[in-house]
């Protein structure tokens, strides 16, 4: 039996993807949250200086996507066929581009605030609209299955919401397969234990 890490912020952020596969997979793990004073004495020691990482038996893997992408994988929820996990990648990355435009770490609260509202009043509705019509009439946003692709837009799409609730408002399907993956019942339990955080 591997032993598992993660080693991130108290934040979902670019944890919480990690922390719904290993939910969904029923693999129990260390889910490490660094005090934010200990992370300037913690960021030297961490390969690359940015989390979150996965520590796997001691293999060191960075990088939020490659990391759920490679617990994905490993339980069944990354696209049945090449095709699909090209698909699964390619929504994954376009929702993962929105939210990396956000200065999340940005020291100037009128700045932030400026960039973050045209980020979410001007951009977000195109994004969705786009995501929408992908979605279409499936259950699911790729193939006829969960992909770990609905779970990204899930967990991106709380943090979304937290920032505009109005989103909620255009978008029906999207709305509705949020639901769904949020019914899956170790997502719910998850959502329903984990530590409550802003972001
Ligand atoms: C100081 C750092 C911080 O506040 N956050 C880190 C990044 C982040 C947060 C919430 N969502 N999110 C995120 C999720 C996925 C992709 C991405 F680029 C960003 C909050």
């Amino acid at each position: 039996m591997s032993h598992y890490k993660l080693t991130y912020f108290n934040l979902r952020g670019r944890g919480e993807i990690i922390r719904y596969l290993f939910a969904y997979s029923g693999i129990k793990y260390e889910d490490y949250r660094i005090e934010w004073a200990d992370w300037p004495s913690i960021k030297p020691t961490i390969p690359f200086g940015k989390v979150p990482i996965l520590e796997i038996d001691g293999v060191i893997i960075h990088q939020s996507l490659a990391i759920a992408r490679y617990l994905a994988k490993e339980n069944g929820v990354a696209g049945k066929t090449p095709l699909e996990q090209a698909l699964v990648d390619a929504i994954v990355d376009t929702i993962d581009d929105f939210m990396s435009m956000f200065p999340w770490a940005e020291k100037d609260h009128d700045v932030k605030q400026r960039v973050f509202d045209d980020l979410l009043t001007n951009t977000a509705p195109g994004l969705l609209q786009d995501l929408e019509k992908f979605l279409g009439n499936k259950n699911w946003l790729v193939g006829e299955s969960l992909t770990w692709a609905d779970f990204y837009w899930d967990v991106c799409s709380t943090t979304l919401l937290s920032l505009k609730s109005d989103l909620e408002d255009s978008n029906p399907k999207l709305w509705v397969l949020k639901r769904r993956v949020q019914a899956l019942p170790a997502i719910a339990a998850w959502i329903q234990q984990r530590p409550k955080t802003i972001l």
